[in-house]
Formats: C-alpha cells, structure tokens, sequence
C-alpha cells in the first residue's frame, strides 16, 4: 500500500456519507481478518456521525464483529457525562448504544464532571492509550481515523496558530480557549494523530472549499492544521463537490 493522499469528491454529503459508510463495512470486516481487534478514532464532526448513523442503518451494520472493535476519540468537549454536546454521547446515540459491543471497549475522554481537572484528564486520557498500547510507542494501533475540519482548517482540537498544534512528544493535550466552543477540550496531538494507518477526513460545504484548496496545496500545518496530517498508509479525503470547488482537477476523483 502506498502512503498517498486521495480526493474522492462526491455529489453531495449524501453521497459522501454513504460512501464511507461502505467503506467503513468492508474494511473493518477485512480488518478484522487479519486481526484480533481494530481501533477506530472518532470525531465529532457532522458527517462522521451521519456515517455512524448510516452504519447503524445498514443491513450490513452486524457483519462487523463488534466484540473486537474499540472506539478512542481524536478530540472531545471539556463537559460533563452525558452532556449532548458531548462527542461521545452524539456518537453513542448515532451507532454505540445500539450495537453488541463490550462497554470497555468504549474509550471516552474523561468528563468534566468526573473529579479530575482539564490537565489531569488529559493525562488520564493519555494513560489509557498507553494502557492499549500494541508495542510500538504508547498508542495503540489506530486503524481508521476519522477527521472532520473547520472552515478555519482546525482538526480535532487542534487549532491554527496555537501551541497545541506544534505538541511533538505528547499524545494528548489539553486545550483551553478554543475558537470554536466549547473553549475548554482534549485532543489527540499531530504525531499521534499521524500514528494512524488510515485517516479519512471528511469535508462538507462550501464554507470548507478555500481550507481543502490550502491543505492539498500544501500549506503550513501551523496555519492549517489538516495540511499536517497523514495516515502511515493512506489519507482519503471525502468530500462533496461544494467542498471540492477549489481543489485542482487533477487531484480529484469523481464517483458521480
Ligand atoms: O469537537 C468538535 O467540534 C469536532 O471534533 C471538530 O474538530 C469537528 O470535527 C470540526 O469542527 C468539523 O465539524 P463539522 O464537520 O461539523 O463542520
């Protein structure tokens, strides 16, 4: 496999929800083939819980042995358990609750309500992923991430012209004053991030046009922090036209 970035442009976020609900099947079935278990990292962007809500749809949905699928989390909100804003709890509701899946296999920030501070819950969430670690580094192996992007071009919670974004030794830190709220959040950083096989960024809208146009035309991370993240594998960008608008045709292709 080679390590390249892909645009796949579809018609609209429609098209490009049900497509990586598809793919999400079939490479998590052949993934977990080959392996004991996968990891998956989620995100709270809008159309990676549309996708978790079409998986939950899908007659195919219980051909993934979910027993062997555990769910980490690439940023969440600084809020207490069960809170709606919470990353956890939307894609709870959209596809976690509703599958046969072992609650420990649920691996969710720390919430704000749980005796621990933002700095602290940091270093718990940090802890955990060491605890899973599968032998290289103090992560486990990230099999599928999944990112979304603001029109800022921020991922995760890691936003542009912040010291968050240029973390290299961590693997998760705490933010504070976020742009986007709620101000106070944890995030996985750029390396860890970086560690995973495959990252799938997801891109909707015409507000994300000029920040996709930046990422693959190769801008600074610290301005556009998308642009700085790559899969060890393979980076696909799924996006729908209104996003693709600014991209160069010869990077794209089309499904439609
Ligand atoms: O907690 C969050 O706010 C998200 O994890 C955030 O990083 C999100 O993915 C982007 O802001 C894109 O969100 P949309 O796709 O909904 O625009």
């Amino acid at each position: 496999m080679t390590n390249e970035r892909r645009v796949l442009v579809h018609a609209d976020s429609d098209a490009l929800a049900a497509s990586m609900t598809a793919r999400f099947l079939t490479k998590s079935v052949d993934l977990l083939d080959e392996n004991d278990r996968i990891n998956v990292v989620l995100e709270g962007g809008r159309v990676a819980l549309k996708v978790l809500a079409a998986i939950n749809a899908s007659p195919a949905r219980d051909s993934v042995d979910w027993e062997r699928v555990h769910f980490w989390w690439g940023d969440e909100r600084w809020l207490p358990a069960g809170d709606p804003e919470r990353n956890d709890r939307k894609a709870r509701e959209a596809l976690l609750d509703h599958i046969e899946i072992p609650g420990e296999n649920i691996h969710s920030c720390p919430a704000s309500d749980g005796g621990l501070d933002l700095d602290a819950a940091a270093a718990a969430y940090a802890a955990e992923l060491a605890e899973h670690a599968d032998g290289e580094g103090n992560l486990p192996r990230f099999d599928i991430t999944f990112l979304g992007v603001g029109p800022d071009g921020h991922t995760a919670s890691l936003f542009p012209d912040r010291k968050e974004v240029l973390e290299r030794d961590a693997t998760v830190v705490a933010v504070r004053n976020s742009p986007k709220p709620p101000a106070e959040r944890i995030s996985l950083t750029r390396p860890a991030i970086n560690s995973s096989h495959r990252i799938w960024v997801s891109l909707s809208g015409a507000d994300k046009a000029s920040v996709l146009g930046l990422a693959l035309a190769g801008a600074a991370y610290t301005e556009v922090p998308i642009a700085g993240m790559k899969g060890r594998k393979r980076t696909v960008f799924f996006v729908d036209a209104d996003a693709a608008s600014e991209v160069p045709e010869n990077l794209i292709a089309r499904s439609y």
